[in-house]
């Protein structure tokens, strides 16, 4: 494994150099735990902690680590995060729920990506409207998106959903395969050259280890959880969100992915719904809702059939729950970071004392 390999590249290179610290040396976050950080800085993972002042910095331009971030390292801290190309966030599972504290930051499941997979099996999983809102997550993190059908096998005809999908994801390649069996599976290596890293995104029970394990022609998902001795006998489990795939590029399956909400929106609606935002831009008036205003393009064209219903009524709910997030973000963004910041600090406290040694 090479910085190369691991995805090093000029952009991040630049800003290390701004920290001008021969002390400190780049590495890439492959694994998250509750207070550690498994990094790679080429020639070995090590276990790593974030630096105290990480956890009580909370102006906007601050960053917290997070699975596929680069960060300069001093023996087992993590100094600095360096700037992020893109950030694949949610709000918590709980922010379509009420609760406000996950509704309020977004929540950076991973960063630096080079593609996002979104997958879909093509049994009682396939649903285009879910893949419209992994689309608009995916574009308002600034991810390019490429869409998995999976489980091809199961279905009298895989490619009719394709030609479906490609129907409203517009310049999305979309692909059926079948991970179990392998067929389809290698036209994806070409989203995954050396150096690169590609998010996996779908409900469970989709394929994604399944997947992960054909590409990589090894069971290494079943390997996910293993034991490391980490400290002095003391045994624990470790859990790697980066999985480098022989002979590619790397592939991010963050467990913690079940349940997607929308975040902010930096116009990633309006990129998954191009078709109606052409027919909006004709409307009679230019803030019409598409619900009930006279003169509405959007709406004739249901009418006439050139739009299905279903794909406005999920841009309306979207567009809704994406207002919605943000006018509730704007409530208690105050309030509940100062909660955040205040458990972390406490954790910090428990942790600080603790020197963490490498793990081979
Ligand atoms: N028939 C068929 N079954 C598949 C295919 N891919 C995966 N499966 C099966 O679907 C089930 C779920 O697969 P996983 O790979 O564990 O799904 P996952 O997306 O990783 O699920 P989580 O880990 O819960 O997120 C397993 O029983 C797989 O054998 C496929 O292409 N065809
Ligand atoms: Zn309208």
């Amino acid at each position: 494994m090479s910085l190369e390999n691991l995805g090093w590249n000029g952009f991040f290179e630049n800003n290390a150099y701004s920290f001008d610290d021969p002390n400190l040396t780049p590495a890439r976050i492959i694994g998250v735990r509750k207070n550690a950080f498994i990094v790679h800085d080429g020639d070995r993972e090590i276990l790593a902690t974030a630096a105290g002042r990480l956890y009580h910095d909370d102006s906007p331009d601050s960053l917290f680590p997070a699975a596929g971030d680069w960060v300069l390292i001093r023996d087992t801290i993590i100094a600095h995060v360096l700037p992020r190309r893109n950030a694949l966030s949610r709000g918590a599972s709980g922010a379509r729920h009420g609760r406000a504290e996950s509704a309020v930051r977004g929540q950076v499941i991973a960063a630096n990506l080079d593609t996002v997979f979104i997958v879909c099996g093509l049994d009682r999983d396939y649903n285009v409207r879910r893949i419209e809102r992994y689309l608009t997550l995916i574009y308002n993190c600034g991810c390019s998106p490429v869409v998995i059908l999976n489980k091809a096998d199961l279905h009298p005809a895989p490619l009719d959903c394709a030609a479906e999908v490609e129907s409203v994801a517009f310049g999305v390649p979309v692909f059926a395969v079948s991970a179990k069996s392998g067929q389809g599976v290698e036209v994806l290596r070409q989203f995954l050259p050396p150096g690169q890293t590609a998010a996996l995104l779908g409900s469970s029970g989709a394929g994604k280890s399944t997947l992960v394990n054909q590409l990589s022609g090894a069971e290494v998902r079943a390997a996910k959880e293993v034991s490391e001795a980490v400290g002095k006998g003391v045994h624990t489990t470790t859990t790697r969100d980066i999985i480098p795939i022989p002979g590619a590029g790397m592939i991010l399956d963050n467990p913690g992915i079940r349940e997607i909400a929308l975040w902010d929106d930096a116009g990633g609606i309006d990129d998954a719904f191009p078709d109606i935002q052409a027919l909006a831009k004709e409307c009679h008036y230019t803030d019409c809702t598409h619900e009930h205003e006279p003169g509405c393009r959007v709406r004739e064209a249901v009418e006439i059939g050139v739009l299905k219903p279903a794909r406005l009524q999920n841009y309306l709910k979207m567009q809704k729950e994406l207002e919605f997030l943000n006018q509730r973000q704007e409530k208690s963004a105050n309030r509940v970071e100062k909660e955040r910041w205040k458990e972390i600090a406490i954790y910090q406290k428990q942790f600080k004392n603790k020197k963490r040694p490498r793990i081979r």
